[in-house]
């Protein structure tokens, strides 16, 4: 594509934003009108007026939306000059950096990345060691703490700083926080591992520490971009507004609308302090929505204009009207995943809408469970994003944490993992022998284990000889991690550590299952060799490489299998970014959402809201929203109410569906009627008490949803639905108007008749979920 046609895709703004490249220059802009397009368009612009890549850092939300953005450059600049542009998370872009210079502050370059997972097994050892309430010091509620303390750049040396903390500390039961928080920094640092926060905290304290660093990474990145600005942390505003520092060529686009990450520390007063920093920054505002019909875009902005705290803006569109929100009322959550599946059957076959055209979102990962059944019980392909990942299963994670000590034999969560798996007759009471030693000698477990043999007095001569053994193992893997590619070391250390063998010997079902898994991860490994060698500009295969890769996946990113034709499943917060023609939202009560831990205060109201507007303005044609009257929730049947937030769309925008149980005729009612169902008692307002149900005066029952023209839909015949047909009836189709039947095929559920629309043209239906009727010619 030449620089005039670049500028073509754009509208008047978007192009002035793209073409503003010098000064800072802030887009604060709606759902869907262009963000993200006019951050890859502007660099694309640098780089074909002459910037180098090399000068340019972008900063995105996953991942995928790097590797997506990248592609799209890749197609204007050509591909060897967009593979040297820094772009990604800030977790990958910083973790990249440190690699080369964290050893300033004393970390290997081969610095492990800690998981979750890792980390809270490390606070568990500790609370263990420090002879702590486990009840009251629990791993999750303490890594919480340390991360936002983290993102707030206070670390264990602050902490008396802030008399507040130790208040807070107190308050919450858990007085020997500090020295927990203490203790866990010294054991990642002494374990050469950082932990996700980790990553930009101590970027910052780089570039804090060391001027010469910070002036090599200023003039570096001359032009720095940043997607998604509304949920960045305290954190990474401080990276960027000291790499900025110099040039000033800073851009970023967010949305106040659509920041829902308060509760991991993103900061939307980031937003506003950008113009005090930077006084004569050039604001941008996009108003015009690209993706959505104007139903959608109409009832998100009723809905967010119940929100207080926001930033004016006039988000339209001038795509089509569209058909409207559908409102599906469900008995139970089974019966609301039977309804989802049935609809995406029905639209995948009637208008050959392929799976990827489709996503369920929810607010809790707990709710996918009966969304999956009902889909695999209708063949739907589908993939889930988030929950457990591949990389979390524990065959998988045993091997990584072989191919880790590969790479850093410190890393003392993999070393505590493996180093009686497969047995060893390595027992609990030597590897408690081997901490304390460790904590005698003020080193790591690793130090005391390639020297056990020195220790025979203190862990017995057997045991000694046994740590050994494992020891001198793993040296020949590192060896190994760093003369081979990453797939052949991977292979090497499958088979030499014993795992291959103890998943072998397991023939249950689950332990063929898990061989598969750890199969698939070393299928992972050899694409990685395969494909890292013509991707990336630095053609690094190795182990080491690999690991950092996989470690700094997003939820997003590690699903994408790469196979592009299934349904998308996924909570709200892992849509942001993304679009797709048809969007269920599910589960819309009261108590699930609004999440009942997110109604207390007006600011964590407000953040749901901003969720579900994300959500529905990820929808391009068509969006349901659906609710249950029951649901199942830890175990018990609970009667539910219609989500607060239903209320709050404009009925002008909406249909309500009821299940065919409690329907009498007619099916279609416009705007809201949630107190239709059995068992409500009423009670009105948008606050109304849990307990008891709103209900607005039902309107009159209307045609059904109107077509996806501005046109009026024609009016629906009275007849009865076909269930097989011949070839020249005339007959009408809720969506294409009349036609005259073509041909017949097939037999039972799958008869496909091929109709002539005067209108529509020719479309092949599947009659089972076409619903023509038949009417005189
Ligand atoms: N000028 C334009 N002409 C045609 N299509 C456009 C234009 N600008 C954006 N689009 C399309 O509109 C859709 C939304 O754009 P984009 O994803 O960049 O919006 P966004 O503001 O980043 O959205 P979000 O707030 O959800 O992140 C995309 O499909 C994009 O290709
Ligand atoms: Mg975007």
């Amino acid at each position: 594509m030449n620089t005039e046609n670049l500028l073509k895709e754009l509208n008047d703004v978007q192009r002035e934003a793209v073409l503003h490249t010098e000064g800072p220059v802030m887009i604060i802009a709606g759902a869907g009108s262009g963000k993200t397009r006019v951050l890859t368009y502007r660099i694309a612009w640098l780089m074909l007026q002459g910037t180098d890549p090399f000068n340019i850092l972008a900063l995105t939300f996953t991942n995928k939306a790097a590797r997506e953005m990248k592609e799209r450059i890749a197609a204007v600049v050509g591909h060897s000059e967009a593979k040297n542009l820094w772009m990604g998370t800030f977790h990958s872009i910083f973790a990249r950096l440190l690699r080369i210079d964290g050893h300033m502050l004393g970390y290997p370059s081969n610095f492990t990345i800690y998981d979750t997972d890792d980390s809270e097994k490390l606070i568990t050892q500790i609370v263990k060691e420090k002879n702590l309430d486990k009840d009251l010091y629990k791993p999750k509620k303490i890594l919480n703490r340390i991360s936002s303390l983290k993102n707030n750049l206070i670390i264990p040396q602050y902490y008396d700083n802030f008399p507040e903390l130790r208040e807070y500390d107190e308050a919450a039961k858990i007085p020997d926080f500090k020295n927990i928080y203490t203790a866990y920094v010294e054991r990642c640092f002494k374990a050469g591992a950082m932990d996700f926060d980790d990553i930009l905290l101590k970027t910052n304290e780089l570039l804090g520490t060391f001027p010469e660093i910070l002036a090599k990474y200023q003039d570096r990145f001359r032009y720095i971009l940043v997607d998604e600005y509304q949920d960045t942390n305290h954190s990474q505003y401080i990276i960027i507004k000291a790499l900025a520092n110099k040039f000033e060529n800073i851009c970023v686009v967010g949305d106040d609308a659509q920041s829902i990450y308060a509760f991991r520390g993103a900061n939307i007063r980031n937003i506003l302090s950008f113009q005090k920093d930077y006084p004569d920054c050039q604001i941008f505002k996009l108003e015009q929505n690209y993706r959505s019909t104007q139903h959608i875009v109409n009832a998100a902005n009723s809905v967010i204009a119940n929100n207080r705290d926001q930033l004016k803006k006039n988000v339209w569109t001038s795509n089509e009207t569209g058909e409207k929100i559908t409102i599906y009322k469900a008995l139970n959550e089974t019966e609301e995943a039977h309804y989802i599946a049935e609809r995406i059957m029905e639209r995948h076959l009637t208008y050959q809408m392929p799976y990827s055209d489709f996503a369920i979102l929810y607010r809790t990962n707990a709710q996918s469970r009966a969304l999956e059944e009902q889909l695999r019980r209708k063949n739907i392909p589908y993939r889930i994003y988030g929950g457990m990942s591949f990389y979390q299963r524990k065959e998988v994670k045993d091997l990584l944490a072989y191919l880790r000590l590969a790479v850093n034999p410190h890393d003392e969560e993999a070393l505590r993992r493996v180093i009686n798996y497969p047995a060893r007759g390595i027992g609990q009471t030597t590897v408690e022998r081997l901490t304390i030693l460790a904590d005698q000698h003020n080193t790591t477990l690793w130090d005391i284990c390639r020297n056990a043999i020195n220790f025979k007095n203190e862990l017995g001569t057997a045991p000694a000889q046994k740590v050994s053994d494992f020891a001198t193992m793993i040296t020949e893997f590192g060896v190994r991690a760093r003369r081979e590619s990453a797939w052949d070391a991977a292979e090497h250390i499958f088979k030499a550590s014993g795992i291959l063998r103890a998943l072998n010997d397991d023939k249950t079902e689950e332990g063929i299952s898990r061989l598969g898994n750890v199969q698939e991860l070393l299928n992972n490994i050899k694409s990685f060799t395969d494909t890292q060698l013509s991707l990336e500009e630095n053609n690094d295969i190795s182990l080491d490489y690999f690991l950092q890769d996989i470690a700094l996946l997003t939820s997003t990113d590690q699903q994408d299998d790469g196979e592009p034709n299934k349904v998308s499943l996924m909570t709200l917060h892992l849509a942001k970014g993304l679009e797709f023609p048809v969007v269920f939202i599910s589960g819309m009560e009261e108590e699930l959402f609004p999440s009942s831990q997110m109604v207390n205060t007006r600011a964590d109201l407000e953040e749901e809201r901003r969720l579900f507007y994300v959500g529905m303005t990820r929808a391009k044609k068509k969006l349901f929203l659906t609710f249950t009257h029951m649901r199942m929730r830890y175990g018990k049947t609970n009667d539910c109410e219609p989500s607060r937030f239903l209320d709050e769309i404009d009925d002008q925008y909406t249909e309500l569906i009821l299940p065919a149980f409690h329907r009498s005729q007619p099916t279609f009612l416009s705007g809201p009627a949630w107190g239709a169902g059995p068992a409500n008692n009423h009670s009105s307002g948008p606050f109304a008490p849990i307990g008891t149900s709103r209900q607005k005066t039902p309107h009159l029952a209307t045609r059904p949803s109107s077509t996806a023209s501005n046109a009026l839909p024609p009016e629906k015949p009275q007849g009865e639905i076909l269930t097989h047909t011949v070839p020249g009836d005339r007959v009408f189709h809720e969506k294409f108007g009349y036609g005259n039947v073509l041909e017949v095929e097939g037999s039972g559920v799958n008869v496909k008749a091929t109709v002539a629309f005067d209108q529509a043209g020719q479309k092949k239906l599947l009659l089972q979920y076409a619903k023509l009727i038949k009417v005189k010619p």
